[in-house]
Parts: structure tokens; C-alpha cells; sequence
């Protein structure tokens, strides 16, 4: 081992994370002292905005790059070094010199890809160990087979980092994987952010992983457009949702939006549950066409006629005047309470039209006495009348979504009885499968905001200008880090300032006074956002009336959906991507696989594949790439010891190290729970805790070391896609897994377990 070597790097460190310092320090300074100043002139308040917007974007960056800052270097054949890092970073000399430069930048590219085979220009590739700023191991990889020199570091580099991550004790966060994005991972982070990617691969291939680091590199790569219009990330539930809520972050990126389908209609918190039946039938494509309907029983017509008293007597309205009125609201094609206004005004006239004939006749024939003036002054008395208000409300009736909602679950019609029955409800809380319900409505009721948006687009416009005015001094005075997209692709970085992450339309957003949120904020509080790229995680999980809602956030098509239609637990969920995609782009998207298993062990794997070839004899699960030669074991008890057997299983199995989860029905939850006093149960768990208790629908997504699965024979029959549930079950742990039963196993596990016990 060359310590020479490890001295150089060591010092390289030393220097990066002083450079870090020095940066942070600048950035936080800067801040404080903009912030304390109390700024009345124009000029001084532009000055401060510029300095706050730059250097908070920048703190936030490098506070988040404490550790593994830098984790590679590449060694090009013409001589060029570049180290590689979380974010790009320059010295302070006067060109600027790169220090590391980002991941995610085109010149990183052969860290991921380069093989002896297409070297890419690289003499060697090495892999930096850091445990805070101190270097502990190198692995080179000598790329150029004609290059002799060696520095004593040599090895398989790439699989002992690889298999290290692998290995290396779960901690409840997933966490990011910038040192060992493998190949056929790197090209689908990299795709263009252009129409819609399926990444469709077995449990632990990687799929959420990659979709994370692909947000990252959206946001790197189409920067302008995205910091815009921001990025969504759907994931199945919020346990799920705070696993991943890291990796981001500790990639320098903040500005993504979190949330389940549930999560996604401002104002309304999802906290009811639905049966599974339940949830099935409000996820149908069926439902739209209900509500559509339900929408258009609210505008009704009288019968017998309305009788509206008025000063100059009685007006009558009756049911062709109201059809005629409703027929010409319809006609607009808006939704309801946009089209509201047409109506009232088809019927103020013609009841203006009414008092008229009346006022204005002529007992011998003549035409009528009144001219247009006295017709108009009629019909202001006319709009004017409350009473005449009220018939119109009553026809026509201004709506809300969360009326319409609850008034269509209290008496659903235009439904199969059945369905009708499962989703009937008279109050209580909102469930996630109201949610996309709710939208729909919301779509059909449409919002009459006309005047606020009017009033709020004027305001937006001076602040734009405004904000032109900042970004102008700050292009003047720009002076920072990070690495330009640009530039980069000419192997040097160039500084990413104000300029480069915000424009003139969004520094105007910032900098509205009574609203300073972030984009991803503001998202959160519109309903009709609409999102630059979403990603959805366990895609295979939405349901129909799901994907509406979240097409509807995404007019240009940019997504990404990640998913295993074998992993299929929710029966609202689809089987097929081309039953999801059809209906809104038809065969215009793309499909790409990942083959290899990362987390879960072979022996597991070898278990896990007999639930689903019971179904399939065809069936090939992704290929290990880790074994540990220890076989998965099944422990048989009698039903009223099962708890103190779970309970001394997790004793025995409970990682020195690492995490633990119990896998069970939700109906054995209560008992177990007492059994397992220290263990994060719920409906949110907490799942940095060593030993966490969950459901199956829980697990999903999720991994830990060691995984305890309780009751596998009820967890295949506890629904329609019990197999599929017992699957992710199953696949969960990254070392080891243990089965505990009452009863006869499954035929589809008992041969992979008495093998392996
Ligand atoms: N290139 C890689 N380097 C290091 N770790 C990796 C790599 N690819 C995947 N992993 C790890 O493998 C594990 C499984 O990844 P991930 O959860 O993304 O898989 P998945 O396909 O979404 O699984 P599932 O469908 O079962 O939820 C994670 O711990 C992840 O960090």
C-alpha cells in the first residue's frame, strides 16, 4: 500500500474541506449581515436580495456535503485529474480552477461508465474511502491495459465499493449512491427528461434509488425549466415518503416535492381509512363518468314554475325558461361554476324580458312602450333581486368539491349497486382514495377566481420587474461556485450564480412580500400545478381515477414511473404499464429494465421466487448479486405462543448492528406490539428504530437487515394480491430472514424453507 499515495489524497481532502469552510463561513456571513440591515433606498434593498437569494441557495448546498464531499478521481489518458464530488467546487485562485467537480456533470460520465474494454480516454479510475474528512481507503482501476504504472492500490476496485454499500449495516434511510451508480443505472438517470420512462425491475434492482438520483440530475441538467416548475416525487405512503427524504438533500437538492396521491389536494387531510373493496371501486375510471353525471343532476330545471316576487309583480320562472338557460350554460363546455354565470344571466334576461312584455304592452297592439334604456334599467333591478338570486342558486347551485364529494358518497348513483354499497358513506374522514375524487370534482365544479387572478397576475408583473432589476446587479456581480452545465461539457466548471437557478419570473415569486415559500412550497398549495417532471415510485400501486389526477400535474408528459407489476398489492393497482399509459399517450413511451438484485441475498431470493412461480413456472426473479450462505429458517408454533415466538425470534436474529422488521397481518399487530416493547408500530412508524413492526403494504419499498415474516399462510390469503404481498414481504432484508408460522406453511414456501432450514 502506497502511503504516499494515501498522504496526497489525504491532503487534497484536507484542502477541499477547508475550501468548504472558507464557503460556507463567506455564505453564512454574507446572509447575516444582508439580513440585519434595515434597507429603506431602492438600490440598497435590490443590492441585499441578491446577496440573500445567492448565498442561502449556497449555504443550504454546502451544509448538506459534510460527508463522502468527495469520493472518486479520474485519471485521464492526456494527463488531466479530476476529482469527483457531491457538488462542484472551484478553488479561489483567478481562473477558478476546478476542485471537484459534480457528479452529475458530463466530464463524470466515465467514473460510471468506462471499461477496459471502452476505456473512454481514462488511464485509471480511483475510488475514495472517507470517513468524515479523513481518507481511509483507495481502489484503483487500471482502464488502459497498456499503462504499467501502478500505485499499489489496485484491485477490483469498483465491485469491493460496490459490495461494501451492499453490505454495510441499514441504518433506516435510504442513502444515496453517487460512488456506485452502476452502468445500466447511469444511463436511465441521465435519459432526457422528455415523455414518459417506464422503469419497470424486481425487488431491491434499484428502481427507487435511481429514480432519486435521477431527480437530482433533472434538476442539474434542465435547471432553468425545472427550478421553475419543480419536480414531484410520489411515493406509496408517508413511511416510505420519509425513507427516501434524505437522499436528495444530501445530494444538494431541495427544491422536490414529496407526497403521496393522498397528499395532494391543499387543504384536505387524508387521515380515513377505506376497505380494500372500497378503495377498489373509487379508483375506477367508471367513477369520473359518475361524477360527471352527479354534476349535472345538480343543474336542474322547476317543477312547478318558480314564483319570484318582484316590485313591479309577480315573475314567473318556469321549465323551458330554465331549460333553454341550461342548455346554453352547457353549451359553453365550462365546468359547472364557470358556466354558473351564463346561466343566471340567460335567466335574468329572460325574466327582464318577462317584466317587460308586462310593463311595456300595449293594449292595442302597438310595440311594446319601453326603449332599451328602460329595458336595461329593468334588468339591473332584475340581477339586483336576492329573490331572484336564490332561484337561480337553487337550480343552479354553486359547489365545492368537498360538497359534491360528500354528497355523491352519502347517495352514490350512476354505479353497479355493488359499488354503489362499498363506497356509501355519511361523513367521517377523508381517505386517500377520496383524494383523486376531489380533484375530479374539482375539475368538473372549476373555481370562479377570475377576478383574484386578474388582480394577482398585475401585482406578479410589477414584482417581475422588479426582480428583472435584482438579477441584472447580480449577473454584474457574480462571483460563485459550483459547476456550470455548460461548461462543464468543455471539461471546466464555470460558477453558478443567481443567474443560473432562478430567473426573473421566479426571483419575482421569492420576493412577493407575503410569500417567500420555496417552489416545491408553492406547488403543495395548488392544486393546479403543474409540475416540470414527476416521478412515481411503486407506479404499479395507483389507481385509474390516481393517474388522472397526477396527469393533470403533468401537462407535458415528463415522468418517469417506477414500478414491478409483481409487487402489485392494492387492488385498485394496475397489471399492465400499457393499461396505465393508453389512455393519455397512446404507445408513445419508453420502457427500460433493471435486472440485477442489490439488496436481497440469493438464498432469500431462492425463497421469495417460489411465491410467485406458484403462479408462474416460468417466473425468474433478478439475479443476487450478494450471497451470504446463510439460509432463510421457519420456526413453527402453536397459535397462543405465536407472540412470545415472534418475540424470541427478533432476540435471536436482531442485528449487533442495523435494523429489524417484523412483517405481519395487521390484525396480529395488538399482541405483537405488547411483545415487542420496544419496537415503532403504527400507522407512521419510526423506522430509524432497531425493530420496527409493520404491515405488508408498510414494508413495501422499505429494506432492512434482517426481516422477520409472521403468518405467511394469512398474508397470502389476506387479499386478492396476497401472493404479491407476500412477495415484498419477503424481499425485504438485506441479510437475513426468518419465517414464523402457526400451522402448515404455504406449499409455496414449504419446499424453499425445508431447503433452507
Ligand atoms: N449502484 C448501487 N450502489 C449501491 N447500492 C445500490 C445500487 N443500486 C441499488 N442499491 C441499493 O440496493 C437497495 C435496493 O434499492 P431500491 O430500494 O432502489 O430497489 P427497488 O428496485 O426500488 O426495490 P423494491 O421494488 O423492492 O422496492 C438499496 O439499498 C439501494 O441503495
Amino acid at each position: 500500500m502506497s502511503t504516499e499515495e494515501f498522504q496526497k489524497e489525504q491532503e487534497f481532502i484536507t484542502g477541499l474541506y477547508a475550501r468548504l469552510d472558507d464557503l460556507r463561513e463567506e455564505a453564512e456571513a454574507t446572509v447575516e449581515s444582508a439580513l440585519t440591515q434595515v434597507e429603506t433606498g431602492h438600490q440598497a434593498k435590490l443590492e441585499r436580495d441578491v446577496l440573500v437569494a445567492e448565498q442561502s441557495g449556497l449555504l443550504a448546498a454546502f451544509n448538506a456535503e459534510e460527508s463522502g464531499l468527495c469520493f472518486g478521481r479520474l485519471d485521464f489518458q492526456d494527463g488531466r485529474q479530476y476529482h469527483m464530488g457531491r457538488i462542484g467546487i472551484r478553488q479561489n485562485d483567478a481562473e477558478r480552477t476546478p476542485l471537484v467537480v459534480d457528479w452529475r456533470a458530463e466530464i463524470a460520465r466515465p467514473f460510471y461508465l468506462a471499461t477496459g474494454h471502452s476505456p473512454m480516454g481514462l488511464r485509471r479510475r480511483r475510488h475514495i474511502t472517507t470517513e468524515g474528512r479523513t481518507v481511509t481507503a483507495l481502489h484503483d482501476e487500471i482502464l488502459d491495459l497498456t499503462d504499467t504504472t501502478r500505485t499499489g492500490h489496485e484491485g477490483s476496485a469498483a465491485d469491493t465499493v460496490l459490495l461494501a454499500a451492499l453490505d454495510a449495516a441499514r441504518s433506516g434511510r435510504m442513502h444515496d449512491i453517487v460512488r456506485t451508480i452502476q452502468a445500466g443505472q447511469d444511463r436511465i438517470i441521465r435519459a432526457s427528461h422528455q415523455g414518459v420512462l417506464v422503469v419497470e425491475g424486481g425487488p431491491g434492482t434499484g428502481k427507487t434509488v435511481v429514480a432519486l438520483h435521477r431527480a437530482a440530475y433533472l434538476l442539474y441538467a434542465y435547471r432553468d425549466l425545472l427550478a421553475r416548475r419543480g419536480v414531484l416525487i410520489v411515493g406509496p405512503n408517508p413511511a416510505f415518503l420519509s425513507y427516501i427524504g434524505e437522499v436528495l438533500p444530501s445530494l444538494g437538492e431541495t427544491g422536490v416535492l414529496l407526497a403521496t396521491v393522498g397528499e395532494l389536494f391543499p387543504g384536505v387531510t387524508a387521515t380515513g381509512t377505506d376497505t380494500a373493496g372500497a378503495a377498489e371501486a373509487k379508483g375506477r375510471a367508471a367513477m369520473a363518468d359518475a361524477l360527471a353525471r352527479f354534476v349535472r343532476d345538480r343543474q336542474t330545471v322547476p317543477d312547478p314554475a318558480v314564483e319570484i316576487e318582484h316590485d313591479d309583480g309577480t315573475l314567473l320562472l318556469d321549465r323551458a325558461m330554465a331549460e333553454d338557460a341550461r342548455a346554453a350554460a352547457r353549451q359553453t363546455g365550462l365546468p359547472h361554476n364557470l358556466a354558473r354565470p351564463h346561466f343566471a344571466f340567460r335567466i335574468i334576461d329572460a325574466l327582464t324580458a318577462q317584466l317587460a312584455d308586462r310593463i311595456g304592452y300595449d293594449p292595442y297592439g302597438g310595440p311594446n312602450f319601453l326603449g332599451p334604456d328602460d329595458i336595461a334599467q329593468l334588468g339591473k333591478a332584475v340581477a339586483l333581486s336576492g329573490e331572484v338570486h336564490e332561484a337561480i342558486d337553487a337550480l343552479w347551485p354553486p359547489l365545492t368539491p368537498q360538497q359534491l364529494v360528500a354528497d355523491f358518497l352519502a347517495g352514490p348513483v350512476h354505479l353497479p349497486d355493488a359499488d354503489a354499497r362499498l363506497i356509501r358513506r355519511d361523513g367521517g374522514a377523508w381517505t386517500p382514495a377520496d383524494v383523486p375524487l376531489l380533484d375530479e370534482a374539482a375539475e368538473l365544479l372549476g373555481e370562479d377566481d377570475s377576478a383574484a387572478r386578474a388582480a394577482e397576475e398585475a401585482e406578479r408583473q410589477q414584482r417581475i420587474a422588479y426582480a428583472q432589476g435584482v438579477l441584472d446587479m447580480a449577473y454584474a456581480s457574480r462571483t460563485y461556485e459550483f459547476e456550470d452545465k455548460e461548461d462543464v461539457d468543455e471539461d471546466a466548471s464555470e460558477v453558478l450564480g443567481a443567474h443560473d437557478i432562478v430567473d426573473a419570473e421566479r426571483m419575482a415569486e421569492r420576493h412577493e412580500e407575503a410569500d417567500h415559500r420555496s417552489t416545491a412550497e408553492r406547488a403543495a398549495a395548488d392544486r393546479t400545478w403543474a409540475f416540470g417532471h414527476i416521478i412515481v415510485d411503486e407506479a404499479q400501486e395507483l389507481s385509474a381515477m390516481a393517474w388522472r389526477l397526477l396527469m393533470r400535474r403533468s401537462p407535458t408528459r415528463s415522468m418517469t414511473l417506477v414500478g414491478d407489476p409483481a409487487q402489485t398489492g392494492d387492488a385498485a393497482g394496475c397489471d399492465s404499464w400499457q393499461q396505465i399509459l393508453g389512455p393519455y399517450v397512446g404507445d408513445r413511451w419508453a420502457h427500460t429494465r433493471l435486472g440485477v438484485n442489490y439488496r436481497t441475498p440469493a438464498e432469500i431470493m431462492e425463497v421469495a421466487a417460489g411465491v410467485r412461480r406458484a403462479q408462474d413456472p416460468a417466473f425468474e426473479p433478478p439475479g443476487s448479486v450478494r450471497s451470504t450462505g446463510v439460509r432463510p429458517r421457519a420456526r413453527a408454533t402453536e397459535p397462543d405462543a405465536l407472540a412470545r415466538a415472534v418475540a424470541e425470534t427478533v432476540a435471536d436474529e436482531a442485528p449487533r448492528e442495523g435494523r429489524l422488521a417484523v412483517v405481519a397481518p395487521r390484525e396480529l399487530h395488538g399482541a405483537l406490539a405488547v411483545a415487542l416493547p420496544g419496537a415503532a408500530h403504527g400507522a407512521a412508524p419510526d423506522l430509524t428504530r432497531s425493530v420496527v413492526l409493520l404491515d405488508p403494504r408498510q414494508a413495501k419499498g422499505l429494506e432492512f437487515d434482517t426481516v422477520v415474516v409472521v403468518e405467511p399462510g394469512r398474508i397470502l390469503a389476506g387479499s386478492p394480491r396476497g401472493a404479491n404481498d407476500l412477495y415484498v414481504a419477503l424481499t425485504r432484508a438485506t441479510q437475513h430472514l426468518a419465517v414464523v408460522h402457526t400451522g402448515a406453511l404455504p406449499a409455496c414456501l414449504r419446499e424453499g424453507l425445508a431447503r433452507a432450514s
